[in-house]
């Protein structure tokens, strides 16, 4: 796949080295429009994808037995890729229930992830021939723990890691209060990870709250932005389509989000509705709140028409305000 590449204009540097000379305090200034116009507008070498894509986010039904959530999973990636999937979603913490008490219990070493849910993902993975984006587990690393998403290629291989860079902090009284940084500690930044099923932007959950990660994997060449996430009563009726919509129709991309099904036996009550949303913010597929396992097909195509027809990117004001990708490749 092409790496994406930042393009400097000649013309500007020559401009920049002539004024340096009479000129000092006009070249600071010019400098600095510059390098604003550089973060804001990155120019990125074309990647040839893979047209159409079949897709299916997993909605699991989520216990405290962890083998039974791994037995769970392992049939659930079968079954996608047997209906003809190539790129399979499970959603936030399957592996465990969503809780502060369970995440030290269930968390796993990832690196060194010879046994528990790494070896499971990646053999099904390479079993079933797909891209895995595996959901979230609880990693331990270096005495911390991250809510993390690993990401296998269809031969296993552990492609890439994200760690939930937003945590789910919130005190809504009466309703939900969810303080994620009492056990578990912020990931170092965005992760883009280049698939025979495109290229993916990932996030975790409450990370689609912020526009501006969604935005910078769409500066980045992203195809799909995929959010395995577990929203609550609260808060997903009201918030976890129109956040989804929203990321795809201000970047004109697609996006995925995938939820735990709602257990009734459990302390936190999942809003399930996995979903996948066109980059006309249109949705493709969902569901409900019980276990399921959504199909959708993705047609990259697409993302060129809608752009086409709407170039908002060509259209933006970057004179006026400007995406800083301060984590830039
Ligand atoms: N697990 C999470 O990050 C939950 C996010 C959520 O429910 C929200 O409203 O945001």
């Amino acid at each position: 796949m092409a790496t994406p590449v930042r393009v400097a204009g000649a013309g500007a540097l020559a401009a920049v080295l002539a004024a340096a000379v009479s000129r000092p305090r006009a070249v600071s200034r010019l400098v600095r429009s510059l390098v604003a116009r550089a973060a804001g507008s990155p120019t990125y070498a074309p990647l040839p994808p893979p047209q159409k894509v079949k897709v299916a986010l997993c909605q699991l039904h989520v216990t405290a037995d962890k083998d039974a959530n791994m037995r769970t999973a392992r049939k659930a990636i079968e079954d996608a890729a047997s209906s003809g999937a190539k790129l399979v979603v499970l959603p936030e913490m399957w592996n465990c229930p969503y809780s502060n008490d369970s995440f030290p219990t269930y968390a796993e070493d990832i690196e060194g992830g010879a046994s528990g849910s790494v070896a499971m993902l990646s053999a099904a993975a390479a079993a079933a021939g797909v891209t895995l984006v595996a959901g979230s587990i609880p990693e331990r690393c270096g005495g911390k723990l991250f809510n993390t998403c690993c990401v296998f290629g269809s031969d296993g291989k552990l492609l890439a890691k994200h760690r939930k860079v937003h945590l789910f902090d919130i005190d809504i009284p009466g309703k939900i209060t969810f303080k994620e940084s009492l056990t578990l500690s912020p990931g170092p930044g965005p992760t883009v990870v280049d698939t025979p099923a495109g290229r993916l932007g990932i996030g975790i959950c409450y990370d689609i709250r912020f526009p501006e990660l969604a935005q910078l994997y769409a500066a980045r060449g992203c195809q799909v932005l995929i959010y395995p996430g577990a929203f609550n009563m609260t808060t997903g009726p009201v918030h976890w389509e129109l956040l989804a919509r929203a990321r795809a129709v201000d970047n004109q991309i697609f996006v995925l989000t995938c939820s735990p099904a709602r257990n009734p036996d459990s302390g936190y009550q999942a809003w399930g509705h996995s979903t996948a949303v066109g980059p006309f913010a249109e949705i493709l597929a969902t569901t409900e709140h019980g276990p399921a396992t959504v199909y959708a097909e993705l047609d990259y195509a697409q993302l060129g028409e809608r752009r086409a027809n709407m170039p908002l990117r060509q259209q933006k004001r970057h004179d006026l305000y400007t995406l800083l990708d301060k984590a830039g490749q």
